[in-house]
Order: C-alpha cells, then sequence, then structure tokens
C-alpha cells in the first residue's frame, strides 16, 4: 500500500502553532503581502525577518502531538510491510521530523533553513536574521533570507510529490483548509486517478467535495484514531 499525506497547519494546532486562517491566526495580524512574498521582503525586510525569527523561536516551545506521532507510526509499520507512506506538508516547522517521520517533503520551505540571495548557499539557522545579516559563504550583507517559499514562488520538490501522487493507492489531506494552490489541487489530481481520497480536518475545506471519505474533528484524536 503506497498511501500519499498531505497536512496544512491544523495538524500542528494543537501543539500551539497558529494556523493561518483561524480567528487570531498567523495571518490576523500580518497581511500575508506584508510579510510572505518576495515583494515584501525587497521592501521592508526587517518585517519579514522580525514575522519569521518570532516563528522559528517558537518552534522551541512547542512538541509534536499524537497526530504527528501516529503518522510517523504508520510510516514505518507501512515501509515495514513493503508499502510506502509519502509525507508531504505545506508546514515550515519541523513538528513531523520530531515525531519520528522520514524523508519529509516541506513543499513550503522549513524556518529551521536559510538561503543567500546573492549566492544561493543553504544552511541551517543557527541565529535571528536581520538585514544585517551576512553570508557566510559570499559576505553578502543582506544576503541571507528565511528558507520560506512565499507567493508566487515555485513551490519545492513538485516533481517529487508528483511522482509520489502519480504512484499512490491512497490520498490523504490532514488539516488544511485547501485555500492554496498547487497544494489544493493535488485531491483533484488524486480523483482523476481514482484513488481513494480521505479528509481528516476539524471541518470541511474548500475541496470538501472532492474527498470519497471524511473524519472531522481535532487531529490530535481523529488521525491516531484513522491510524489505528
Ligand atoms: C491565497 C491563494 C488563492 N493563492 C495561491 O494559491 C497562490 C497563487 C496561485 C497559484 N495558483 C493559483 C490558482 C488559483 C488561485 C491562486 C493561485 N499560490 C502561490 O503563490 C504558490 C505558493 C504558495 C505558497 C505560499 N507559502 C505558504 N507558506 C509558506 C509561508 C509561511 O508559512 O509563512 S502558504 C501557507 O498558507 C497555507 C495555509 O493553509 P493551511 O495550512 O491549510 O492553513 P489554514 O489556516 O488555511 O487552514 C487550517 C485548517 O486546519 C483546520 N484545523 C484547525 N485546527 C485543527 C485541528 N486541531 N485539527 C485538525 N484540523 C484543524 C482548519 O479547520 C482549517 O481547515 C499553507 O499552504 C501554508 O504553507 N506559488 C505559485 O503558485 O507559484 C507560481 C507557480 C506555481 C507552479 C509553477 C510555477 C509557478
Amino acid at each position: 500500500m503506497r498511501v500519499f499525506v498531505l497536512t496544512g497547519a491544523g495538524i500542528s494546532a494543537e501543539s500551539g502553532l497558529k494556523t493561518f486562517r483561524d480567528n487570531d491566526g498567523l495571518w490576523e495580524n500580518h497581511r500575508v503581502e506584508d510579510v510572505a512574498t518576495p515583494e515584501a521582503f525587497a521592501r521592508n525586510p526587517a518585517l519579514v525577518q522580525r514575522f519569521y525569527n518570532l516563528r522559528r523561536g517558537a518552534l522551541a516551545d512547542v512538541a509534536p502531538n499524537p497526530a504527528h506521532v501516529a503518522l510517523a507510526r504508520l510510516q514505518q509499520a507501512l515501509t515495514a510491510c513493503g508499502g510506502a507512506l509519502t509525507l508531504v506538508t505545506q508546514n515550515v516547522d519541523n513538528l513531523h521530523e520530531r515525531g519520528g517521520a522520514a524523508d519529509v517533503i516541506h513543499m513550503h520551505g522549513e524556518l529551521a533553513r536559510v538561503f543567500c540571495v546573492a549566492c544561493g548557499f543553504h544552511w541551517d539557522a543557527q541565529c535571528d536574521l536581520t538585514p544585517q545579516s551576512q553570508c557566510p559563504a559570499c559576505q553578502t550583507k543582506g544576503g541571507p533570507r528565511p528558507d520560506i517559499v512565499w507567493f508566487g514562488e515555485m513551490p519545492y520538490h513538485m516533481d517529487k510529490i508528483e511522482a509520489a501522487l502519480a504512484r499512490a493507492d491512497l490520498f490523504v489531506s490532514i488539516g488544511t483548509s485547501g485555500a492554496v494552490y498547487p497544494a489544493a489541487g493535488f485531491v483533484q489530481a488524486a480523483r482523476e486517478r481514482g484513488i481513494q481520497t480521505i479528509e481528516l480536518n476539524m471541518e470541511p475545506s474548500h475541496g470538501s467535495l472532492y474527498f470519497d471519505t471524511a473524519h472531522y474533528g481535532p487531529a490530535g484524536t481523529v488521525v491516531p484514531i484513522w491510524v489505528a
């Protein structure tokens, strides 16, 4: 059995990380275009760096929840019997890995990573970034930026994702509103391939009509039950 799992901010909500669209969500006190676009970074790098420094810092105060752990357990079980679980996340946190998952595909990047816009060098974030930060490889001041896919930018690993979607026997979407593309289009692609589609979410998502089955409720409860 080859399972394709797509996750969103909802799977990390019970760990204490804000989602995007829920009230008092991440975008509440920041307009997306003010903090998550290349134009915003060019216009006001200090604001954008501060937004991601805050979120990167918050990772130390949170832990994986039973939904992250259950997915990792299912991945190990499927791998052990010759199957596979491809875990694609829109999340930029590291809770899937800390929950025990392997080869997590971060299609929108990772808070823990940084790259230089001048030389393209990539490295693990050691400290907060400011517009004065220098690239450790080319010394360019202001070169370092969060390794995050912003709106209007091409998501990462699309070839790997499309290949896994093409081989999957089951498509499962967990904790996502289905509001952002191309991720929101994966369920349609799965349906077109005639594979079964399941939604695990607090409420019906924008793409809920594309799902054969749905279980609604908090991921920390619904996912372990579904895995069991
Ligand atoms: C707003 C939207 C309409 N705009 C887009 O989709 C745009 C434009 C676009 C492209 N194609 C289109 C087609 C139609 C319309 C628009 C477009 N897309 C892009 O710009 C993408 C790039 C988008 C990526 C942007 N970066 C992010 N994140 C990183 C930043 C950061 O994190 O700061 S997106 C970001 O927002 C999205 C948030 O969605 P969710 O994760 O679902 O979170 P949300 O809060 O919305 O929902 C939470 C859900 O959980 C549920 N929930 C809450 N608590 C729980 C709980 N406890 N348990 C279970 N469920 C729970 C809730 O009920 C809810 O349903 C995620 O993707 C997240 O990563 N890039 C691109 O298209 O490039 C060009 C391209 C494409 C292909 C080839 C060449 C070029």
